[in-house]
């Protein structure tokens, strides 16, 4: 998928993983407004890109992506900004076991909103252009991960979601291709947690100083995923035994006949 010209909305983009998957987007001509709940931050972050990049080609907005007019209006801002929006990115997200009906309320309720609304947006058998709606989610959405139940089961929700719009028989009437970044702990200022924000604080942040991975490992892998057209319902793992690894990369629906699923990192068929 050639990504020069290509409108992008994206969730949480003040820092982080969204600033970092913004500034690949712009580097490839892309043009991207990205909404944040921090004004401060966002602000700032729109400067700063706007000076290396250009001030029509990238812009902030602010909004909570739990409060559902607040979400609609900024993605409206870029349609409108735009003329349409091609690709969605949800990425907004907080890790805090203490406030966990909020963190479902963002992570899941927020990224389930930001698909649907794109989804309206993007479905060919409702007038629109067709499109690809991307999703940072988590290792933690693959498996079990005990230090923190709730923040994996709200990356669970995302994934369930997910798969079911990428495998329905209708997906290529909607024309809307989805995918899911799956990162172990970033190097971000996430993992700056307060004791009581998760469970098992010390032993996670063991694991985290073995098995961290970098910005620039998921702004990587999710430029693979967001441009890899033979891909939809994708999990991509983003570890160090498994950067950029497909743990599943499904094959966009053909003849009507259920695409095959690869539920393992082995290379799919045709790749190296
Ligand atoms: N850092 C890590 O170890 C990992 C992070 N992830 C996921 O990656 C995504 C990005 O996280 P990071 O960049 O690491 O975190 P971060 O904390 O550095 O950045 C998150 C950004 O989202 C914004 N945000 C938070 N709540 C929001 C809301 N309600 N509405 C709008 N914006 C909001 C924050 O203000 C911030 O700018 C999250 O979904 C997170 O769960 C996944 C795996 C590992
Ligand atoms: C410290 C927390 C900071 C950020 C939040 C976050 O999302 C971090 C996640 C870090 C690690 C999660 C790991 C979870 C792993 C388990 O669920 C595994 O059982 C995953 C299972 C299979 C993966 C696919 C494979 O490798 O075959």
């Amino acid at each position: 998928m050639n990504l020069s010209g290509k409108r992008v909305f994206l969730t949480g983009g003040a820092r982080g993983i969204g600033r970092g998957i913004s500034e690949a987007l712009l580097s490839k001509g892309a043009m991207v407004m990205f909404c944040d709940i921090n004004p401060g931050t966002g602000k700032q972050t729109e400067e700063e890109l706007q000076k290396q990049y250009s001030s029509d080609s990238v812009s902030f907005i602010k909004a909570d992506v739990a409060d559902s007019q607040q979400l609609k209006a900024a993605f409206e801002a870029a349609v409108t900004k735009f003329g349409a929006v091609d690709i969605h990115i949800n990425n907004a997200g907080i890790l805090d076991q203490r406030i966990w009906e909020r963190m479902f309320a963002v992570n899941a309720i927020g990224t389930i909103r930001g698909c649907q609304i794109a989804l309206e947006h993007m479905r060919r058998d409702k007038g629109g252009h067709g499109g690809v709606i991307m999703n940072v989610v988590s290792m933690g959405g693959l498996g079990s991960s005990y230090w923190f139940p709730a923040y994996t089961a709200s990356k669970h929700a995302v994934i369930g979601f997910v798969n079911s719009w990428a495998e329905s028989p209708y997906q290529p009437q909607h024309g809307v291709r989805w995918g899911c970044v799956c990162p172990v702990s970033v190097d971000t200022e996430m993992l700056n947690m307060e004791e009581n924000q998760i469970y098992d604080l010390s032993e996670n942040q063991k694991h985290t100083a073995t098995h961290k991975v970098q910005i620039s490992d998921v702004v990587d892998a999710f430029m693979k995923l967001v441009q890899d057209e033979n891909s939809n319902g994708a999990l991509m793992e983003v570890s160090r035994e498994n950067n950029g690894v497909y743990c599943r990369r499904q094959l966009v629906y053909m003849n009507n006949v259920s695409p095959p699923c690869f539920m393992d990192n082995l290379p799919f068929p045709g790749q190296t």
